[in-house]
């Protein structure tokens, strides 16, 4: 049973569904007229872009990204694929880009500097967690979820090693699945 390998709950599905609400009308206050461009950042922002875009009471658009750097690991590689790249012009428009976790900050920092180059009128952030003592690369948040310790976490779309992505909840995954202490 893969709640076995789950050390501890971190976010109950209840807890998840409260911050996701708090960010759209957050987002839907700030963005009224401007109609936003929301790119989702796959694999594992999809379960939160699907959420917090149903809380986005304004009009809006979706598009999306798709970029890897984690591989079958719980460290970053550090080299950003892109494996899909978004369909829509940016130019002139307001980018919302969405994301399940900022770790290293390695993704995002590759992601705004190549999306800022296509002439966007702006680009915020929203992260549904953020993992402070692990980053490497400075990367300002607009929208932010939760502050988490330095944990493997997995479910609500992040996964490990391609599992766990379709929990209701965000656990720590146990170190003992992966190989460590
Ligand atoms: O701040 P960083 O250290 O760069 O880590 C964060 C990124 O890593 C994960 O993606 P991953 O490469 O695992 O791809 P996935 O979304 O398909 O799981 C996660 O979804 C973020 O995009
Ligand atoms: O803690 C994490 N869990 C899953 N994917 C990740 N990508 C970066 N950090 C993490
Ligand atoms: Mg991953």
């Amino acid at each position: 049973m893969m709640r076995n390998d789950i050390q501890e709950v971190l976010f109950s599905e209840q807890q998840l569904a409260d911050k996701v609400a708090e960010l759209g009308a957050r987002i839907s206050a700030d963005y009224e007229d401007k109609n936003p461009l929301v790119v989702s950042v796959l694999k594992g922002s999809y379960v939160f872009m699907a959420d917090l875009t149903r809380k986005i009471t304004i009009p809006c658009n979706v598009d999306f990204m798709a970029v890897s750097s984690y591989g079958a690991g719980t460290k970053t590689t550090g080299e950003v694929q892109i494996i899909k790249d978004i369909g829509s012009k940016i130019d002139g428009r307001h980018l919302i880009i969405v994301e399940d976790i900022l770790d290293s900050g390695v993704t995002l920092s590759f992601l705004m500097k190549i999306l800022k180059a296509r002439g966007a009128a702006s680009i915020r952030l929203c992260t549904l967690l953020s993992k402070p003592e692990r980053r490497k690369v400075d990367v300002p948040v607009d929208y932010l979820g939760f502050e988490i310790p330095d944990a493997f976490v997995v479910g609500y779309g992040l996964d490990y090693a391609e599992k766990y992505r379709n929990l209701p909840y965000i656990g720590i995954l146990k170190p003992s699945v992966y190989g460590g202490e």
